[in-house]
């Protein structure tokens, strides 16, 4: 039995087998970058007009006559003098020696000339060549997930390809002859498949690819048989058979045949007997089959664990302190992790019992979104008390 803490650091240990790839910029969305970026050139490249207006030389009077357009792109390089202007539109590049652009609601245009009703300042609506950026700047760095506003900035850079990780392979089966499928005819005794369900929800929008292996009755032979495909597999998944009953074929397999075992349960609260094992190049989680046993291992082990083998950096779950808004119940035995209903209120996290936290129950998932660490040697705590949360969807 290993401590949560203990048990992170054995999976952190395990030494990964990366692999990179190139890919064009427009396949790299939700890939993890494999190399640090520079920019290639100066952001803007040259001077632009923030503004549709006249680009002008100044002089000393308010009148100026114009010689002609630069539009977004045109590269020509107007030659004007002092007196004179040009009409940009926003983003138009502006003639290297104009002093300003002056917006078009802010002049009075006659015929071939425009006045204005007060001197500008100079440089005043100019975008400066490298004002965001100059050339050969690193501007993103290796292990990011270029996920919703990295992907645009990439784009934005003119980068034609990029070096990402290439996904990890993940196999997922399911055990128990009880399980029926979503949509199946209801049967006494029996329960839904929730587990892949839970491990597509959470570890679907990684960049990892995700093979559903099936469901499994509870029979050494045919689970021996799956568990062996692990090599053909950079990170294997089962759900359930991890206990101590005479079908709890995973564990037993695991521990009999010829696996490495790393982690034989942790003192965590719901979801101890979890075992963790390798065969070649694969990790084998062995979750147990109660959904909130098998989501609590999923967010605390797993999705850390598959984010760092697809190459990203950030990969641990982040934790915030909160405060409760109602009482907890726990035991001193183990780390507990309480489901909870996490808002924020006055500007700071906190945190609401959804209800039951029995391991056997599981609809209060349904509003849940987080998780309230209460300590091994403290136990329940009182409302008002400031916990650790593990925030699961977005706070
Ligand atoms: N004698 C002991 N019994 C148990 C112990 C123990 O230490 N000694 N530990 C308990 C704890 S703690 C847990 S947690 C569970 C874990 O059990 P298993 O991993 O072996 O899981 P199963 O027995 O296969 O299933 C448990 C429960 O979950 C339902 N289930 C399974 N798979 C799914 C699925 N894909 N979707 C939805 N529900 C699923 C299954 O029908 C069972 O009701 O063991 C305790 N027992
Ligand atoms: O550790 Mo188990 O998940 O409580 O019931």
């Amino acid at each position: 039995m290993h401590k949560y803490e203990e048990a992170l650091k054995i999976l952190s240990n395990i030494s990964l087998n990366f692999k990179t790839e190139r890919v064009a910029v427009n396949e790299a969305f939700n890939r993890a970058l494999a190399e640090d970026l520079y920019t290639d050139f100066p952001f803007p490249d040259c001077r632009k007009s923030a503004v549709d207006g006249y680009a002008i030389v100044i002089w000393d009077k308010m009148e100026y006559t114009i010689k002609g357009e630069s539009v977004p792109g045109d590269l020509r390089n107007a030659d004007i003098q002092a007196g004179e202007c040009i009409f940009v539109m926003t983003g138009g590049i502006v003639p290297d020696n104009t002093d300003a652009v002056v917006r078009v609601e802010d002049v009075e245009e006659e015929n071939d000339h425009i006045l204005l009703n007060r001197k500008p300042e100079k440089g005043v609506n100019i975008n400066l060549a490298g004002e965001e950026f100059s050339e050969n700047t690193l501007f993103a760095e290796h292990g990011k997930l270029l996920d919703e506003l990295a992907f645009p900035a990439l784009c934005y850079s003119g980068k034609k390809e990029v070096k990402v990780y290439k996904k990890p392979k993940i196999g997922v089966f399911v055990t128990g002859d009880e399980i029926l499928e979503p949509g199946d005819d209801y049967k006494r005794g029996h329960v839904f498949n929730t587990n892949r369900y839970i491990l597509h929800s959470l570890l679907g929008h990684l960049p990892a690819d995700i093979h559903y292996l099936g469901r499994f009755n509870d029979d050494e032979e045919d689970i021996a048989e799956v568990l062996e495909k692990s090599d053909e597999y950079d990170i294997l998944v089962s759900s359930g058979g991890v206990s101590m009953g005479k079908y709890d074929f995973v564990k037993k397999i695991l521990q009999e045949y010829d696996y490495e075992i790393i982690i034989n349960k942790t003192a965590i609260k719901p979801g101890s007997p979890l075992m963790v094992a390798r065969n070649e190049n694969c990790t084998i989680f062995g979750m147990p089959g109660y959904p909130a046993a098998f989501a609590t291992n999923l967010i605390l082990y797993l999705l850390p664990f598959v984010r760092k083998s697809c190459g990203i950096k950030n990969f641990e779950n982040n934790i915030v302190k909160g405060k409760l808004r109602t009482s907890m119940r726990s035991r001193i035995n183990a780390l507990y992790f309480n489901r909870a209903i996490v808002k924020i209120e006055d500007g700071e996290p906190v945190a609401y019992d959804p209800g039951s936290q029995k391991t056997s129950h599981f609809l209060n998932f349904f509003n849940v979104n987080g998780l309230v660490m209460l300590d091994e040697n403290v136990g329940s705590l009182e409302k008002g008390s400031i916990v650790n949360i593990i925030p699961v969807r977005g706070l």
